[in-house]
């Protein structure tokens, strides 16, 4: 699904507006209608006090609408028109004036005012700001934020949490609306999606307005969120007369003395997302416990016991990940470098691989065309640099990833993969995967891929994906404490499954 800017968006609701030949008024109305029957439905005209906060741009004109439709069917309101400024918008007007046809007049907040009591029960809607926010809130806005986000009651943010910019992060997090929930119109935003912004709402919910569709598919966004309809077709089907030479041999390079589990679990992980043949490369400390444990996996060993010295693939090696558990010994480091001078085959490079690439910024131009660099926030610091916000990071990072032609795969609640001036955003995952060890698995899941022929951009998304969707099945079963990286392996399996199910027409799903 794409992610579209706020540019996007208005250009989005202008061409729908011409092409449908209906005014911005119509446009605001149904916008209003979807949220009054969302609200509506959970509701059920429960006698609840709905406190709508209103700005008086077309955000504040979604809020005066509903507040229409609240008070047609019933509902106990107050309207709080947050006059933060003169320039009202025309549809504001119009949807204002409807509410005062039917007899309710808002109350207006100024600078001067004292703010509304919310008792811990009530229900907020937030309508001061939404994706037209230009500049930081005035003073006594920002209290007002404050005044709501310090009371108990559920809020409801149209749109997007009032304070939060689109394309910046905010320097005051007290400017921010907190939201429990928040109504999105079309399209999800970047923000939502993002450590430092992604932290000012609960959950979202995308609400269809009608925006024109030729419109939506033809423009072309920075960002993708991924779920299952982006992945499915990416999946690649085994065939009836294959064997296992069809399906590649992944080479997991690493591991040194006490650090041999990272290697079984990306090994592991290969296996399980189908790699035909997965093959270690380990110092010699690792072999015993990797040979008893595994016995599907092979296992080469450096001369070294703790470390390793030389790096030597199988003859047949398809696809390589390389770095987990590795550490940094000097003879590490020179046996990475000329690794990486002797070979171009398609490689995945995580931990103390891109822990040796930072040190050795040099060895960056040496890597393979298209390596997958899986980073957790650290290494992504190390090899990129510090950043100032959010925003910035992913400038940076398309940056990079364009400099050395690689796909950056930034780890984190929302995996972000950076390809080609594009950002693909996972949409699945919970916090139990910040486990020892998951990283492992992530890299084993897309060098087992790679190994079977999935273009590498490909596998990184898909593969991301998939290691999602399993870590989501452990928490499922187990709870998040208790998922671990080998739960998360065990589950890989039902998440392939998962995939696959399709929808019923009751809404639950059915194997397809
Ligand atoms: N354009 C359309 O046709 C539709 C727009 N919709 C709503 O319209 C919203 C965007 O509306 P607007 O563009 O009017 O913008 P907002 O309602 O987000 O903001 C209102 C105006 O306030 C001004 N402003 C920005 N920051 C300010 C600050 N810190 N202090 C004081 N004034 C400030 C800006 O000029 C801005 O246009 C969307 O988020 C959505 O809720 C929906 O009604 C659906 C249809
Ligand atoms: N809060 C979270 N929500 C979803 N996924 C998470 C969360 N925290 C971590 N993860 C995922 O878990 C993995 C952790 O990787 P990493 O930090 O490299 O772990 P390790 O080094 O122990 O293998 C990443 O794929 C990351 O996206
Ligand atoms: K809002």
């Amino acid at each position: 699904m794409k992610i579209f800017n706020a540019q996007q968006i208005y250009a989005a609701d202008k061409f729908t507006i011409e092409k449908q030949a209906i005014t911005s008024d119509a446009l605001m109305e149904r916008a209003a209608e979807r949220i009054f029957s969302w609200v509506h439905s959970r509701l059920q005209g429960a006698k609840v006090k709905i406190h709508l906060f209103c700005g008086i741009g077309n955000n504040g004109g979604d809020g005066i609408a509903l507040a229409r439709h609240l008070v047609e069917n019933g509902y106990e309101i107050a309207v709080h028109v947050v006059n933060y400024s003169d320039k009202r918008s025309k549809d504001f007007l119009i949807n204002l004036d409807r509410l005062k046809e039917r007899k309710l007049w808002p109350e207006f907040l100024d600078s001067d005012c004292e703010f509304p009591e919310i008792g811990h029960e009530d229900i907020i809607i937030d309508a001061i700001f939404g994706i037209g926010l230009n500049r930081a809130p005035e003073d006594w806005v920002a209290k007002l934020i404050g005044h709501i986000n310090d009371s108990a009651a559920f809020i409801l943010s149209i749109d997007v949490p009032s304070g939060l910019f689109l394309d910046k992060v905010s320097d005051k997090p007290e400017q921010v609306i907190r939201a429990n929930h928040v109504l999105s119109f079309q399209a999800p935003k970047l923000v939502f999606f993002l450590p430092e912004t992604g932290v000012f709402l609960n959950q979202w919910e995308l609400l269809d307005i009608g925006l024109d569709q030729e419109y939506l598919y033809k423009t072309e966004t920075d960002f993708e969120f991924i779920g299952k309809p982006e992945v499915l077709p990416l999946y690649i089907p085994r065939l009836k007369f294959s064997h296992k030479g069809n399906y590649g041999h992944a080479v997991i390079v690493g591991g040194s003395y006490g650090k041999i589990g990272a290697v079984n679990l990306a090994a592991r992980a290969c296996l399980k997302v189908g790699s035909g043949l997965v093959t270690t490369f380990i110092p010699e400390c690792g072999y015993i416990p990797l040979q008893t444990s595994e016995p599907e996996i092979m296992v080469l060993t450096d001369e070294e016991e703790d470390f390793i010295s030389k790096i030597e693939l199988p003859s047949n090696a398809s696809a390589i990940g390389v770095g987990v558990g590795m550490g940094t010994h000097e003879q590490t480091v020179a046996a990475f470098s000329s690794f990486l001078n002797d070979t171009k085959m398609p490689m995945v490079i995580d931990a103390d691989g891109l822990n040796i690439l930072a040190e050795n910024k040099r060895l960056l131009n040496k890597m393979p065309q298209q390596a997958v660099l899986t980073p957790h926030p650290k290494e992504l610091e190390r090899l990129i640099g510090k950043w100032e916000d959010d925003f910035d990071k992913l400038k940076k990072a398309k940056a990079f990833s364009k400099k050395y032609d690689c796909i950056l795969v930034l780890k984190g609640a929302h995996t972000i993969t950076i390809y080609d001036g594009k950002g693909y955003i996972n949409s699945n995952g919970n916090p139990g995967m910040a486990t020892a060890g998951s990283g492992d698995v992530l890299t084993g899941i897309i060098t087992g891929l790679i190994a079977q022929n999935y273009p590498p951009l490909y596998a990184a998304i898909f593969g991301v994906y998939l290691h999602g969707l399993s870590g989501d099945i452990s928490s499922s079963e187990n709870g998040y404490e208790a998922v671990t990286a080998s739960t998360i392996i065990a589950n890989i399996g039902k998440a392939f499954m998962e995939l696959f199910k399709r929808a019923s027409p009751e809404g639950q799903e059915q194997p397809q």
